[in-house]
């Protein structure tokens, strides 16, 4: 049985090529451009075997020519042209890439092409409800003139061309309420365009700008002499050509590095670190990675857009692709141009995910290992580093259910009590004494207070630092990870510290056992405030401390309060008395003399003072100065 072949509806293809496959009409500059420095490269290449093409690489261009008046917008290239059977095939079949043939054909590293699906050119009619062309192929003395409407058809001239090349002539459509086409003639557009999306095509891409300058002073001119102006045209080039990337690192100094970051990420400051990185092999990439010197101003809010720009081979494919980074090193900023992306058809995103995946995880880990050669190496840029986006990687550590707290957990710096500035564990875990079991931590608002916790004070006794941990996602941050390097983690507030000698262990259970009731009645009296009354022997000058026991410390309480849903999270509390202390003498006493009332609001004082050294909030303020008012009288 003959096959039979499939018959593309073409109108049909065409339409849809036109209206669906783009989301965004803009990028039809960035498709004519790129077919240009297609053309502008294959007669390069011929050249190169072919001596009576006489051209050299600086001889090829390409030119961008806005109309006003005849509301046209022209491309222009001096590259290889399209000989009439060219035309038709090329042009009047959808899905034939021309460019993809010739890069079959002539495998090289000196060709950089980039067509390879046949369609870019139909986005022309995004725009413009006539298209024509006007090529002369190389080596040819006629040249042929495409033209078209769109989905009716084209017709194809002989025409008039002097050079070898090929002009592409739009038409613009009429401008509507909503879409207006005309921008596509002011040259500012135009340069923002070819600055945005063509940047670094190697051949120079111009414009006639018209500018404005001062007219020279007459020599005759008087003192009411005002400064005249006239405009004039130069013809500019738009591109910078050779990406700062691709450009060898040696000849490359930091000032352009810094201007190239502030320029191209809108930032006043230089970037704290530069990455350069080159890979070959299973992800193929080059990558001009930095990291910025402050928190962008809504770096912490649903705005922020992580994400690094994306090229193929020059071309501007995703201003911000996010599958790039993870969200732990979002403010990463850069550019990563890769020669073998697999586009989909309209070069918005990639037909590969796996692609995207490797070359996330080599850049995950180089942007890991450079920040922590910042850490090793220039540790005050490091610490500016940290105020800006430590917080970030410490929620990378507490997200995803803590997936890559090993990737993230040297980068962290916590501030030392002892040595009283930012320490990593690493430096806490080297300084530990040999007695010390684990990593001790506060958690609050604010170091100094922090320092002053009952319980830090007995652990500096011991003489162990202490991390005083400010942020409300320290503690979850450290919860998460449990243990570092088998040392685990323990809020100095939290559980048992187990640091009362055992003498004190024993003469603390012999005061529980004689103060049962006592405990007991303050218990009461707080009414489901704490779940227990215990002795803490190890409190010295302080009378009363609350420390938390289960999941969830009293810090956490506070955090998790001020969320959405928060409002009913409670820490299961659990009241300390110094048994040594004049007030757990007054205490016992006004319990043997059987006044209950005085047992309580001395149980209702001691709560609220010790909720106050914790750093939290207190029920109710006013009653708590009524009662201390009530026992001075
Ligand atoms: N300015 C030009 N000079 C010479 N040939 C051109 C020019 N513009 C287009 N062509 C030819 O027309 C073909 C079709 O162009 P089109 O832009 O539709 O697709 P492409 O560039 O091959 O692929 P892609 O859809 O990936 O851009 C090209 O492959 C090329 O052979």
């Amino acid at each position: 049985m003959a096959m039979r072949q499939f018959k593309a509806e073409s109108k049909k293809l065409l339409d849809l090529m036109i209206n669906s496959i783009y989301t965004n009409r803009e990028i039809f500059l960035r498709e004519l451009i790129s077919n240009a420095s297609d053309a502008c490269d294959k007669r390069y290449f011929k050249s190169l075997t072919d001596t009576s093409i006489g051209i050299t690489k600086e001889d090829l261009k390409i030119h961008i020519q806005p109309d006003k008046d005849s509301r046209t917008l022209t491309i222009s290239d001096n590259g290889i042209g399209m000989t009439k059977d060219e035309l038709e095939k090329n042009l009047g079949t959808i899905a034939k890439s021309g460019s993809l043939d010739f890069k079959t054909e002539n495998q090289s590293d000196n060709i950089d092409i980039i067509g390879q699906f046949g369609v870019g050119f139909y986005s022309a009619f995004m725009v413009a409800s006539k298209v024509t062309v006007i090529s002369r192929a190389q080596g040819e003395d006629t040249a042929w003139q495409w033209e078209s409407k769109g989905v009716e058809g084209y017709t194809l001239t002989e025409a008039e061309k002097d050079d070898v090349g090929t002009d592409i002539i739009l038409v613009l459509k009429e401008d509507t309420d909503t879409e207006k086409y005309s921008e596509y003639l002011d040259e500012y557009t135009l340069a923002g365009l070819v600055k945005k999306y063509s940047d670094y095509i190697h051949f120079p891409i111009t414009v006639y700008r018209e500018k404005s300058r001062q007219k020279p002073k007459p020599e005759d001119a008087g003192d009411d002499y005002k400064p005249e102006y006239e405009t004039y045209t130069e013809l500019e080039t738009l591109n910078s050509m050779v990406p700062i990337w691709k450009r060898p690192k040696s000849e490359v100094k930091d000032e352009d590095y810094n201007e190239f970051y502030k320029s191209k990420f809108m930032d006043y400051s230089d970037p704290l670190r530069v990455i350069t990185s080159r890979t070959e092999g299973t992800a193929t990439y080059t990558a001009l990675l930095f990291i910025p010197g402050r928190t962008p101003y809504d770096y912490y809010t649903k705005e922020y857009e992580k994400g690094l720009a994306l090229y193929a081979s020059g071309v501007m494919i995703m201003e911000k692709c996010a599958d790039l980074l993870p969200d732990y090193f979002s403010f990463v900023k850069g550019v990563v141009d890769s020669e073998d992306l697999s586009l989909n058809i309209s070069r918005e995103t990639l037909q590969k995910d796996s692609q995207l995946k490797l070359m996330r995880n080599s850049l995950e880990k180089k942007i890991k290992n450079e920040l922590h050669a910042m850490l090793v190496n220039d540790r005050d840029k490091y610490e500016t580093f940290w105020k800006a986006f430590g917080r970030q990687i410490k929620f990378g550590i507490y997200g995803d259910y803590g997936m890559h707290k090993d990737l993230l957990a040297d980068l962290l710096l916590f501030y030392s009590a002892k040595e009283q500035k930012l320490v990593t564990l690493d430096e806490y875990i080297e300084k530990m004494p040999e007695d010390q079991k684990c990593i001790y931590y506060a958690a609050g608002d604010d170091t100094d207070r922090l320092g002053k916790l009952p319980n830090a004070q007995l652990v500096l006794s011991k003489g162990y630092d202490l991390l005083l941990c400010t942020e409300d996602v320290d503690e979850f941050c450290l919860q998460m990870m449990r243990d570092y390097k088998e040392k685990e983690f323990k809020n100095i507030n939290s559980g048992d510290l187990g640091l009362e000698t055992e003498e004190e262990k024993k003469a603390a259970e012999e005061t529980a056992t004689e103060n049962k009731d006592l405990f007991e009645e303050i218990k009461k009296a707080l009414n489901g405030k704490v779940k227990e009354v215990k002795v803490n022997p190890t409190l010295k000058e302080h009378p009363v401390t609350l420390s938390s026991e289960g999941g969830i410390s009293m810090e956490m309480e506070k955090v998790l309060r001020k969320m959405p849903n928060g409002e009913g999270v409670e820490s299961t509390k659990v009241l300390e008395l110094n048994p040594s202390h004049a007030v757990f003498a007054a205490l016992k006493a006004a319990h043997e003399a059987g006044d209950t009332e005085k047992v309580g609001k001395y149980a209702e004082l001691l709560y609220d003072q010790a909720l106050l050294i914790a750093g939290l909030p207190i029920e109710d303020p006013v009653a708590y100065a009524q009662l201390v008012c009530g026992l001075m009288k």
